[in-house]
């Protein structure tokens, strides 16, 4: 053990592992430690294990992922499950080999059935058909907690699993097909109104309900999670049932959603919908009872985060154009998906 905890945040430039850097940075009682994509591959399982063999790593914050929004799922399945189940088992095995007794996983609301009863608790888990536009990446993320649980039955970890809603805010992925839908429409609304378009297209009925947090509530119950005293986590999780839900509890229609973003850009034209697009699960609404239990409740309401996200969005653009000495290049068209993956340069700007 070190003075402080050494804290590996791996996907710590992703919107996610940036916001959780912020909260430990901010709390400065870790050593934080981190690996671009380009300098760690997360599914190469030797770089991974001479990594935790020659870092002294305490904590693992496992933000590191294959992510993307409903087009991206359905687009390109094998990587989501291929990726996900390699940076997941190389992370925990070799965190285990190198005798790290302390993991939080990140999974995702989407684990659950497509047309489970709502809000949806931590125990409705495989009690029904998964939503198929993103199956592979649910089927991943469920090997990813039974992973959890298994080491902690078998060697005594402590490594813990949680669930979050759709996430959104500075630093996020603005590609137009492959990002999640606040990007999208943060970035699409913001481009009508530069351009005077008449109208915005947005995919599927408008119809779905989707619940939203904001990445710094995200960051701050990832960090309440990880600090929980072992007895209290044991508690309020069972071990083969481990897994705690993170959200907001409440959720609007995609409807609901492009008139906020467009009013948070400050857009007047027209909001149309393409129904030739998948609208995805009908609705996913989390129960967060069991956190809130446990002291923890999301903070940053809709409105407040838009125009935050919005901020992120156009400081991001700021870096595309250069004109932002903060910015730092991410590599992110190294992927191994190509050029097209994702925008080059994110921001997430404390
Ligand atoms: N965003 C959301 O709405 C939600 C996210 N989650 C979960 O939260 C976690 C973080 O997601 P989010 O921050 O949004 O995702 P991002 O795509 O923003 O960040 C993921 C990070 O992981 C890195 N990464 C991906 N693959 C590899 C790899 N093979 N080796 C090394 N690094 C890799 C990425 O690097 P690079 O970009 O260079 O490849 C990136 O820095 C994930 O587990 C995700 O499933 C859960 C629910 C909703
Ligand atoms: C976090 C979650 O993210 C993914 O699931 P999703 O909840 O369906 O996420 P989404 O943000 O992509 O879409 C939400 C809703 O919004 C609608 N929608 C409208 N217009 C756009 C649009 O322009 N882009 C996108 N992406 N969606 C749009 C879209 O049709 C859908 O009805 C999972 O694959 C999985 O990875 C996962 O866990």
């Amino acid at each position: 053990m070190h003075d402080k905890p050494r804290i590996y945040v791996a996907g710590h430039r992703g919107l996610v592992g940036s916001a959780i850097v912020r909260a430990l940075r901010a709390a400065d009682t870790a050593e934080i430690v981190t690996r671009s994509h380009d300098e760690l591959e997360l599914t190469d399982q030797v770089l991974v294990r001479e990594f935790f063999r020659s870092e002294g790593i305490d904590q693992v914050y496992l933000a590191a992922a294959r992510v993307g929004g409903i087009h991206a799922n359905n687009s390109y399945p094998a990587e989501f499950i291929y990726d996900n189940l390699m940076v997941q088992a190389n992370v925990v095995h070799e965190a285990w080999r190198a005798g790290v007794r302390k993991l939080l996983f990140l999974g995702s609301s989407c684990i659950y059935p497509r047309l489970a009863a709502q809000p949806i608790r931590e125990e409705y888990l495989m009690n029904g058909m998964l939503e198929p536009t993103n199956e592979p990446y649910a089927m991943a993320k469920i090997a990813g907690i039974k992973l959890c649980e298994s080491y902690n039955r078998q060697y005594g970890t402590d490594y813990r699993s949680v669930m979050p809603t759709n996430l959104y805010g500075p630093g996020d992925n603005y590609h137009p097909e492959n990002s999640h839908v606040i990007p999208a429409l943060l970035r699409r609304f913001h481009e009508a109104k530069t351009s005077a378009a008449p109208e915005v297209v947005i995919w599927g009925s408008g119809k779905p309900m989707r619940e939203f947090l904001y990445v710094d509530d995200m960051a701050a119950a990832s960090v309440h999670v990880m600090e929980l005293a072992p007895g209290a986590y044991a508690a309020a999780t069972d071990p083969m049932h481990s897994h705690i839900n993170v959200g907001t509890g409440q959720d609007v229609t995609i409807a609901e959603l492009a008139r906020l973003v467009g009013e948070t850009v400050g857009y007047g034209g027209d909001i149309v919908f393409d129904a030739s697009k998948p609208d995805g699960t009908p609705r996913k609404l989390l129960d967060v009872s069991k956190l809130a239990a446990l002291g923890w409740r999301a903070s940053t309401p809709l409105a407040e985060g838009l125009q935050r996200a919005y901020l992120g969005y156009l400081a991001h653009l700021s870096c595309e154009a250069g004109l932002d000495a903060r910015c730092e290049m991410d590599n992110r068209t190294d992927g191994a998906s190509g050029p097209e993956w994702r925008i080059s340069t994110r921001t997430a700007h404390a």
